[in-house]
């Protein structure tokens, strides 16, 4: 019998080896060998390494070669492929449209990443309230403490963070907050149902409410039409005069020239920031603003996650496999 054909699009924390036995008897594993998008693209179309494959893992780790999943990728594809299983909370980066019309399905692995991602963002409230980050580059460069730091800084406890998508990471990070205790205000388009009593609630109606009372914004939604540059100027300019805002989620979520005006004449005390709108650039004017703790996307990079996060992907593709389907199918193709 013959087997089916799986692409592996990234390196995993498995050995090669130990994929391919994960997998004997039911699919062939082929590793990608392409160091270029344009090279993948020729070698997808060529009809020949990657012919009969049926199913691509995406492990985010091969941004860099593959890069988005979009229209020109999807299209690019061999006829034979009917599934990809990404191993990522976000899916931004792949264009379901196209793999709609291409009847292709698709997965990630929801979840995984949500308390390495608060985590971060609970680092990046730590490091901007209290200067952290700017003490440290401080001693890297030969320094001592920075000046006037001790007015500069301040204590999460009692202060109030405004958090925008109580999903999964909005909610761990609103628990990790509570534990100074920090006040935790929200806001999603409906009352999280599993939401603590503590947090409270403000609908569309009353955000701006939430946003003049909060010392940090934090926010937790998913990239897409309704939430590219949601952050804007108004928004930014509801929040208190020295207030601090907080991203983990994608960088387009925020309208960046917004945010970087009102760290220029005060309006935002600090940003921490582990996203940007055109990864991995980061704008050379957010690198000029000592308050500004910057972090390389490195919200759910912990060895951790990424072996659960590839555990997952890879028994969704073996769900996929043996019946058609495959848990954690995006909302959007299910
Ligand atoms: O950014 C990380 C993810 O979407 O999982």
């Amino acid at each position: 019998m013959q087997l089916e054909r799986v692409l592996i699009c990234g390196s995993l924390g498995f050995s090669s080896l130990e994929c391919i036995a994960m997998f004997s008897g039911i699919a062939e594993i082929i590793f990608l060998d392409c160091s270029s998008r344009q090279e993948l693209l020729m070698a997808l179309q060529s009809g020949k390494e990657y012919d009969g494959i049926c199913g691509i893992v995406r492990h985010w780790n091969a941004a860099s070669i593959t890069g988005p999943f979009d229209e020109e990728f999807i299209e690019s594809l061999p006829r034979s492929v009917k599934y990809i299983s990404s191993m990522n909370s976000g899916y931004d980066m792949i264009d379901i449209q196209a793999c709609k019309r291409r009847d292709i399905l698709v997965s990630n692995t929801p979840g995984v990443g949500d308390d390495a991602t608060a985590t971060v963002a609970l680092y990046l409230i730590i490091s901007t309230l209290r200067r952290l980050s700017e003490g440290e580059r401080s001693v890297h460069s030969g320094l001592w403490r920075p000046p006037n730091i001790t007015h500069n800084a301040h204590d999460l406890t009692g202060r109030t963070l405004a958090i925008i998508g109580l999903g999964g990471i909005g909610m761990r990070l609103a628990e990790l907050a509570h534990a100074f205790p920090m006040r935790v205000l929200y806001h999603n388009r409906h009352r999280a149902a599993r939401a603590p009593k503590y947090c409270e609630f403000f609908d569309a109606a009353h955000i701006d409410e939430m946003l003049a009372m909060a010392d940090v914004l934090s926010i937790h939604v998913p990239l897409d039409d309704h939430t590219e540059g949601l952050i804007d100027e108004k928004m930014i300019r509801k929040l208190k005069t020295g207030a601090v805002v907080i991203n983990t989620s994608r960088g387009r979520v925020i309208d960046e020239a917004a945010m970087i005006r009102a760290l220029e004449d005060g309006h935002l005390s600090a940003v921490g920031l582990d996203v940007y709108p055109d990864e991995p650039k980061v704008n050379p004017r957010l690198l000029d603003f000592s308050n500004a703790t910057l972090l390389p996307h490195l919200g759910g990079v912990s060895a951790e996650t990424q072996m659960q996060q590839e555990s997952q992907a890879l028994s969704n593709l073996k769900e996929f496999l043996s019946t058609g389907t495959a848990r954690d199918l995006l909302p959007e193709l299910r």
